[in-house]
């Protein structure tokens, strides 16, 4: 595969770009070689500069459910550029998204569009703090909820990736408010609630873990922890930023039955624009201003075009909701496949599924939290993903990253997914 292109343009970027990318997990530092620089899309696919086509299986780390350029939400985008690319004001899509979003989502009441995944995470703990009057956060080792510097402690996705799960920065009293706990481990959440008793004003968690690769909740678990909240009196916030939308139409809450607090959103909410959303109980976001006295803002906060893009994304979600059977459909297929392979070639390797989102870990262990997810062997998980990517399928340059899979990967593709991967298996095997 020639990737000239590519290459050249990783040079000329590393003089005024930060290693080059925009985001560390792009870098490829985790699996060797060089990032792939992308020119275009289309459904399933992407295409480089050099002209080499690739399976996408990262789908912008989760908003391309549908796959690349569906003109439903191109179109949507190309009226509303012609209105104005930003007002400054309120407009009534935004009050639509937020009609939208309280009918799809099972926590939501009241909500707020923000601009990323990490100002939706942000602004939700310092709602809980504001309303709970109590400044503790409880989050998981091995969840990553975006770059605000509370969660910047055991965080998973780049920061894991890069091996900096603690980043300098973040200072020793901010760091001193994170509790962090081992995920799917109910005692232990217990002991660190009893031992920090009305300290804590929220726990947030990714309800199925994507940022470790994926991990998902044991039976029970999260049905436990509601119950450990609404005893101790904490906000519980699940962070659905890559779950919302994904899992099902109303998220992985609607998926387990379990109904949080406050729920953060991010990814399919802007249909590949950048935005996020955090909502929950009125009562708890009447707090914020001008309502209330938490403050939070945002110059392009319901910015009229992300407004247009995610609104015909969630629409379609919502009317089309057969499409999550396909998408899990999918996913069964690909993993029976894998499985299959490994038995061919007498492997044992361990795959963490649920809806459209899988990962598969280079361990016999099976992968329930950080410490099994790190058991995997980063340098086989490194040839695999070279020896996936020169057969045409891109996948996440980190083992602590899920796969996303959209509605555009059809028979073909599964196929060719398939046959790479036993390909892949067979070639760092021999
Ligand atoms: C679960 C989760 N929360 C929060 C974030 C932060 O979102 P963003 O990258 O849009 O800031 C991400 C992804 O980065 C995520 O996967
Ligand atoms: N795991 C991250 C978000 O989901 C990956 C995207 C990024 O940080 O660049």
């Amino acid at each position: 595969m020639e990737k000239g292109k590519s290459k050249s343009v990783f040079a000329q970027a590393q003089s005024t770009i930060p290693g080059g990318v925009n985001s560390p997990v792009r870098a490829f530092r985790a699996v060797g070689g060089e990032p792939i620089f992308m020119e275009s899309a289309s459904g399933a696919y992407m295409t480089d500069l050099d002209g080499n086509q690739y399976i996408d299986l990262i789908n912008s780390w989760g908003p391309m459910i549908l796959g690349h350029g569906n003109t439903l939400i191109s179109d949507a985008v190309k009226e509303a550029v012609t209105k104005s690319l930003s007002f400054g004001t309120p407009t009534y899509a935004e009050v639509e998204m937020a009609e939208l979003i309280c009918s799809m989502v099972p926590s939501i009441e009241k909500v707020r569009m923000v601009n990323s995944g990490t100002e939706a995470t942000m602004s939700a703990i310092r709602v809980a703090r504001g309303y709970t009057k109590r400044d503790k956060i409880i989050k998981f080792e091995g969840c990553y909820h975006g770059h605000g510097d509370s969660f910047l402690i055991a965080a998973g996705s780049g920061a894991a990736t890069m091996g900096e799960p603690d980043s300098p920065g973040v200072t020793r009293g901010t760091a001193q408010d994170t509790l962090t706990v081992a995920y799917n481990d109910m005692e232990a959440l217990k002991a660190t609630v009893a031992e920090n008793k009305d300290e804590v004003a929220a726990i947030i968690l990714e309800p199925v873990a994507g940022n470790m690769g994926c991990v998902t909740p044991v039976d029970g678990y999260l049905q436990a922890m509601r119950q450990l909240c609404d005893e101790e009196g904490i906000v519980l916030i699940f962070d659905e930023v890559m779950t919302g939308f994904r899992l099902a139409p109303g998220g992985a809450q609607e998926l387990y039955g379990v109904t949080p607090d406050m729920t953060t959103l991010g990814k399919i909410i802007g249909g590949g624009m950048p935005v996020g959303a955090y909502g929950g109980k009125t009562e708890i976001m009447d707090m914020v201003s001008p309502k209330g006295p938490v403050y939070q803002a945002g110059t392009l906060s319901g910015n009229p075009v992300a407004m247009a893009a995610g609104l015909q994304m969630l629409r379609f979600l919502n009317e089309n909701r057969s499409l999550y059977q396909q998408l899990e459909s999918t996913q069964q297929k690909i993993v029976a496949g894998f499985k299959s392979n490994m038995d061919k070639l007498g492997l044992n390797y361990s795959i963490n599924a649920v809806g459209s989102m899988f990962s598969i870990f280079f361990t016999d262990q099976s992968v329930k939290d950080f410490e099994t997810a790190k058991s995997s062997d980063l340098e086989v998980f490194g040839k695999y993903f070279n020896a996936m990517l020169e057969r045409g399928v891109y996948l996440a340059p980190s083992q602590y990253e899920t796969l996303f899979l959209s509605t555009a990967i059809g028979e073909a593709e599964i196929e060719k997914i398939v046959t790479s991967n036993y390909e892949a298996l067979k070639e760092i095997h021999s």
